[in-house]
């Protein structure tokens, strides 16, 4: 008997829920018809795998669009009837949602076969957020002991995010300091949360710091504190950041960008555990881990004389890299459908989601942005697109012109590239902030941009 629930959810005839059960005797089935029952069903007893049955010309594919969209951490094997094939919007739905199909009559030893698969694969995604899955048995979490971050703190199920969650747990597990290296944009703050909040420190404060854009000037004041009398202006005492993150994680973003003589007293930070006020004579010890993140690759940084040796290896102990978007397309499709479901309030009413061309040009765009640009795309379409489904150039991403003969693919992209920061930065009057908005990147993306085409930053402040 295999005693992992399977949701069989039938479209249409009821009867069809007789039929699985005969195919599928040893499975242990949670039967339910229509959506409003699955529903229910689903917030008793989570299931990371679901049998979709349906008959030939069943209706309400919209509601069906939606619930599967809603439940797209779950493993679909539709069964259904060829003539529904026919129907456009069943295809669709079967292609863009279903892992595997089969057709009535049910073989059942092909059936439980594939349905054997889609219970391996569940168990690759990490299963259903707050379910059963992550850690459950037969994942490979368990297999391995460890904790791993739950789904719901990071969307994708690519090979590279399941990987980067086990990582995360284990992580989460130590002390020792964490070091994130990523691209800008490409979540790691939202992985040092992740190993915050699965780490025995959860009940503690998360404080974030981003060093690269304080001040040099108020950086040691703000990071160490102060005592009264210190400088003109502290009229008392003040807890720094480090502090505050006493019982929790201080989240060192851009440390790359902490100046030379503060990287000292960090450094007598992590290896005594105190730190010293700004005018204080004495030191005050402070539980906090730190979590430390980069968009470059610090070893560089220590060869330039840039960042300290010592501190460096201080702070990669426990080191997580977070690959950039383009190398997990994988993860796209779902990121897109979660943020449109988290700014669902600003969509315009009529709007169902995402054309199959629209995601497809997704899938390929290069997001030199990661999921930041991803995030922008995907809210301006909300706002601005006039159809029903968003389309490509309602995300701004239109289909790539064909290049000339001869011309390699990637020329086409650098030139595509190219084209649209320098149309945008005319039209934004060089300004980099708000070109760089309009292209969904941060300014520092868009300086590096410019960089590697060889084109000049325009010179007026922005
Ligand atoms: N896997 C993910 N699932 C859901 N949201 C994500 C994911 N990855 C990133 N995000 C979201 O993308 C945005 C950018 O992520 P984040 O701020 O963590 O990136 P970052 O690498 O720290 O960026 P920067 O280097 O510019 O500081 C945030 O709104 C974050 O919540």
């Amino acid at each position: 008997m295999n005693t992992i629930p399977i949701l069989c959810l039938a479209i249409g005839d009821r009867g069809q829920l007789d039929a699985a059960a005969d195919a599928l005797s040893g499975w242990t089935l949670c039967p339910v018809a229509g959506l409003s029952e699955a529903r229910r069903a689903l917030r008793l007893r989570p299931a990371a795998v679901g049998l979709l049955l349906f008959d030939d010309a069943p209706g309400g594919e919209d509601a069906l669009d939606a619930f599967l969209r809603e439940h797209w951490y779950m493993v679909w094997v539709a069964v259904f009837h060829p003539p529904a094939l026919r129907v456009p919007v069943w295809r669709r739905l079967v292609q863009e949602h279903c892992w595997d199909f089969h057709t009535w009559p049910l073989d059942p030893v092909r059936l439980c076969h594939t349905l054997g698969h889609a219970q391996g694969m569940a168990a690759l995604r990490g299963g259903p957020p707050g379910g059963d899955g992550a850690g459950a048995p037969g994942s490979p979490e368990h297999a391995a002991g460890t904790r791993c971050a739950p789904e719901g703190t990071l969307t994708g199920h690519s090979a590279a995010i399941v990987r980067l969650r086990s990582q995360i747990g284990k992580v989460a597990g130590a002390s020792a300091p964490v070091l994130i290296w990523g691209e800008s944009g490409s979540g790691k703050e939202l992985v040092a949360k992740a190993v915050h909040l699965c780490s025995a420190r959860a009940a503690g404060p998360f404080v974030p710091v981003n060093c690269g854009a304080m001040p040099a000037s108020l950086i040691q004041s703000e990071l160490f504190g102060y005592e009264r009398g210190a400088f003109t202006g502290a009229a008392r005492d003040k807890r720094g950041l480090i502090e505050s993150a006493e019982g929790g994680s201080l989240f060192l973003d851009e440390i790359g960008d902490l100046p030379m003589e503060l990287q000292a007293n960090l450094l007598r930070f992590l290896q005594e555990g105190t730190i010293c006020r700004v005018g204080a004579t004495r030191s005050v010890a402070v539980n906090a881990r730190v979590i430390a993140a980069s968009h470059v690759q610090l070893q560089q940084a220590v060869q330039r004389g840039a960042f300290r040796e010592d501190l460096y290896y201080r702070l990669n102990v426990l080191a997580l890299d977070v690959p950039p978007l383009r190398e997990r397309r994988d993860d796209v499709a779902a990121l897109a459908e979660h943020f449109f479901q988290l700014y669902a309030a600003e969509r315009a009413p009529r709007l169902r989601g995402f054309s199959a061309r629209a995601m497809h040009l997704l899938r390929e765009h290069d997001w030199p942005g990661n999921v930041r640009e991803l995030i922008n795309r995907v809210r301006r379409a909300m706002v601005m697109a006039e159809g029903r489904l968003i389309s490509g150039p309602d995300l701004g991403l239109a289909d790539a012109a064909a290049p000339p003969d001869g011309a390699p693919l990637g020329d086409a992209r650098s030139r595509a590239e190219r084209d649209a920061i320098d149309a945008t930065l005319s039209r934004s009057g060089c300004n980099m902030t708000v070109a760089a908005r309009e292209l969904g990147v941060s300014r520092m993306t868009l300086y590096r941009l410019l960089a590697k085409h060889g084109m000049t930053p325009p010179s007026r402040a922005s």
